[in-house]
């Protein structure tokens, strides 16, 4: 089969959700229920862009439905390539931090776990058996907030 071509990977979009974003200390993860290969592992929640959305109302839609928050969207995290990050030959995902600005998260569709997980130290994160494509993104997104831990220096907004 042909590869698509990089600029025509399937759009996917994730919420980094932290407790806050201008002191974040810990992330939201949540455990799929589907399909067969990823239930059970952890990611970032979130879902396919559909036609007509731009990401960010992508996320902001996945977030509700997922989740049960309205989110206010702060920094993306930037992957490699103009579609983020890359998940495998056919799909790509941008990841922004988010802070729920209502609505406590419950795991209402696609997932069966939610968890609150310390940033730093990173143990307990790197614990969880995540999607493997995420790993790379989580030492971005640990790198981004370990530097806002150790200098201040600007908040995730
Ligand atoms: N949401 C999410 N999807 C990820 C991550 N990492 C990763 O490889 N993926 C893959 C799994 C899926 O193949 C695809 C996202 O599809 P999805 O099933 O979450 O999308 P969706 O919520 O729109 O679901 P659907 O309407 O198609 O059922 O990206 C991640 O951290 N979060």
């Amino acid at each position: 089969m042909t590869k698509p071509a990089p600029d025509q990977l399937r759009q996917i979009v994730g919420g980094a959700v932290v407790d806050s974003l201008d002191h974040p200390t810990r992330l939201l993860v949540a455990r799929r229920t589907a399909p067969p290969q990823f239930a059970g592992m952890w990611e970032f929640p979130g879902g396919k862009v559909e036609a007509g959305e731009t990401c960010e109302t992508a996320l902001r839609r996945e977030l509700e439905e997922e989740l049960g928050i309205q989110a206010r969207l702060g920094e993306e995290i930037p992957g490699p390539g103009a579609q983020g990050w890359p998940l495998n030959e056919a799909a790509a995902m941008r990841v922004w931090f988010v802070e729920a600005s209502a609505g406590d998260a419950a795991p209402l569709q696609d997932h069966d776990e939610l968890r609150w997980v310390p940033l730093h130290p990173a143990q307990e994160l790197d614990a969880l058996p995540w999607i493997p494509a995420d790993r790379p993104i989580l030492v971005a997104l640990r790198a981004r907030t370990g530097l806002q831990v150790q200098t201040g220096e600007g908040s995730l907004r």
